[in-house]
Formats: structure tokens, sequence, C-alpha cells
């Protein structure tokens, strides 16, 4: 077997960790000698072994003179654990391939040189695409130091997301509105607009087959509209936040003092969304999936302050000039004003598609 033939498998352990490692990358790694797998093993959740030390216990001695395949490079600093690239020195592998080094400028290569100092071979870059697209999030917020933002809206055929009326209720099919939690369960933040708490009175928790993470709630509400007794500020399911401007008064604000809910409030009377991403980075949020409505994406899309769209699209047709389609703001007047992405992945779901793009 080939070097991409382990290397995917390696991929698909860090792939099948995905969200729970926040805020550490999910990694994957394998452990061969003479084509046989002697160890494997996956970074767990922030705090625990990493990858490359599950591995190696797994494969004790046989690690002697072995090749080890892992998605990223191993780290060669003390963090919460010991550095992996002396571990797996000491356990006698010989052949180390990465399929990414680390996207910290202040560490990357780092771990590589030490596995050479020390007269291992090494090759990075095998199948480097697919473990970028598993860490997109971790190197974004290392890189930029905000959290990855994902834009989700569920429109008709026709771009609607709800009737002339306000019903919406269901655009998409079940397998859909499904699918939508598993990236609840992928990102640590939720935010939604005050408009969609009091249409929807939604609950924003991850509910799906098999559980799952529920994301940290965020309700953008400038002039604190919120309903209390809204699921979201009395359910005390996940922690809430709520967003205002500063000319909300602390009064108000004390209204929902017996409600499990926390208040940010801005130094400016509107939300800046990019003030709110910083505040939202200090507080260890490395991804944050956008639900809507229509002013809120409106917002971001304006701001440019988001890396991924989800959209899912029903084949239905809705009709009508004063239906709502997904961005509301104030949109562009010209169309090369229009913002270009890139579609990463189109899926049939249930009778609905889903479009993954990426802004370039
Ligand atoms: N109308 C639709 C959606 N609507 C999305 C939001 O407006 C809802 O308030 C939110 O998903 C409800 O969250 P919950 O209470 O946690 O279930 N989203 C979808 O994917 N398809 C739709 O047809
Ligand atoms: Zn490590």
């Amino acid at each position: 077997m080939n070097d991409h033939y382990y290397m995917k498998l390696a991929l698909n352990l860090a792939m099948s960790t995905n969200g729970q490692t926040t805020p550490n990358p999910a990694v994957g790694a394998v452990i061969v000698k003479n084509n046989q797998i002697v160890g494997m093993g996956a970074h767990l959740k922030a705090g625990e072994p990493h990858a490359e030390v599950h591995a190696i216990r797994m494969a004790g001695d046989h690690a002697k003179g072995a090749t080890m395949y892992v998605t990223l490079e191993p780290c060669c600093h003390f963090g919460k654990t010991p550095p992996c690239a002396d571990l797996v020195i000491k356990s006698g592998v010989k052949r180390v391939v990465i399929a990414m080094a680390d996207p910290n400028p202040k560490i990357s290569g780092k771990g590589i040189e030490r596995l050479q100092d020390a007269g291992l071979q090494v090759e990075v870059g095998v199948l480097n695409e697919d473990a970028s697209q598993i860490n997109q999030v971790f190197t974004h917020f290392i890189q930029t130091g905000l959290p990855f933002v994902t834009l989700k809206s569920a429109i008709s055929l026709d771009g609607k997301i709800a009737t002339k009326e306000g019903k919406s209720k269901w655009i998409t099919s079940s397998e859909a509105r499904e699918d939508v939690h598993y990236f609840r369960h992928t990102h640590d933040a939720i935010l939604v607009g005050v408009n969609t708490i009091i249409k929807d009175n939604p609950s924003l928790t991850t509910r799906q087959a098999g559980g799952g993470k529920s994301p940290v709630r965020f309700i953008l509400d400038t002039n604190l509209r919120t309903p209390i007794d809204s699921k979201i500020v009395s359910d005390g399911l996940v922690e809430t936040w709520i967003v205002t401007g500063s000319n909300v008064k602390k009064e108000k604000m004390d209204l929902y003092k017996n409600r499990n809910v926390h208040f940010l409030q801005m130094d400016s009377p509107k939300i800046e969304i990019k003030t709110l991403l910083k505040e939202m980075a200090t507080m260890g949020i490395t991804s944050l999936f956008v639900e809507g409505g229509a002013e809120v994406l409106g917002s971001f899309l304006k701001e440019r302050a988001f890396q991924q769209v989800i959209t899912y699209i029903a084949p239905k047709l809705i009709g009508g000039r004063m239906a709502p389609t997904s961005f509301g703001g104030e949109g562009i007047a010209e169309i090369h004003e229009a913002l270009e992405l890139v579609i990463n992945e189109v899926k049939k779901i249930g009778s609905d598609i889903r479009i993954i793009s990426k802004a370039m």
C-alpha cells in the first residue's frame, strides 16, 4: 500500500473527531511496519494525549523502524502535553510522512526540523489539501486571531426564506434540517438576530441522533427586544449571550436577572461585527455558525466577515415580490460588486441540495 492509502486512514481518523477537539486541531496518526498497521490514534479532546501518543502506545516495540503517517506536523513545544516530536524520535520510528505543517508561524517547521536533526526521514505535503480542509477552523483562528465564520441559509428554489406572510416552516426537508445540527455540533458558537427569536422562538441546540455538542448561543439584539419568555433565555440548556448596543439601560437588562442569560454590551450604539468577533475570540470561540436572519446575514456580508457559506436549497417555489430572501441589508448597486465565492461541494440531502462555498 502507498503513502496516500495510509494518510487517507489518518485523515479519516482526524475527520471523525471534527468539532470535539476545539480549540485544538483535529489530528490522526497511523504507524505502519512491513505494510502492516501496528498503531493508530486520534487527538480526542483538548488537554488529552495527542494522536501520535495514542498511536505510539498502541505500537509499542513495533514502532522500531516503522513509518508514521500524521495529518499535522508533530508538536515540539510543551503545551498541555509533552512534545510529540521527542516521543516519535524515542519510539524508534524511522520515517514520518506529514500531510500539513503547523499553521502557527511561530512553530511551523520546528517539529519537522527536530525529527530531521535526529536522523529520521521526513516527508511533508502528502494529501495536504485534505488536511488543510479538516483544520480550516484551527488554521484560520491561529492565523487571524478571529473565529472562523460560517453563514447558513435555507431557501426555496426562488431564493426565499419565508412567504410574504413570514411563514417558513418548513422550507427544507427534515433530513436537511437534521444536517444543520452537524454544523451546530462542529461550531463553538451559534448566532441569530433578535427577529429570528421573535419569529421562530428557536432553541438553537444540537439535537441529532447520537448526541453532539451544543454551541454557545448569541443573539444580536441592539435595543434588547428579546422576549423574556423566549426559550433561548429561559431554557438554561446552553451558555447564552445577548449582544446589545451601548444605549440599552442597565434597568432594562436587570429584567432578565433571573434568566439564564449573560449580556455583552458593545461600546457603540450599533453592534460592530468585527468588534464582536474579536470579543468572541477572547472568550475562546474559534468558530461561529450564523443561522440568520436576513438582516444579520446581510451585515456579515457587508463586513465581508465570514469564511464559509452553507446554503440549503429546497425544490419549492414560493414567489412574491415581498417574500424575503436570505441576505438583507443595503446590498450592492453594480453586479461587479458582487462577492465571488468558490463552490467547494454540492450534495443531495433528502429532497434538497446543500452547497458549501468558500470566500476566496
Ligand atoms: N425555516 C427553516 C429554517 N429556519 C431556521 C431558523 O429560522 C429557525 O429558527 C431555527 O433553525 C430553529 O432552530 P431550532 O429551534 O433549534 O430547531 N432552517 C432550515 O434549515 N430550513 C427551514 O426550512
Ligand atoms: Zn503533539
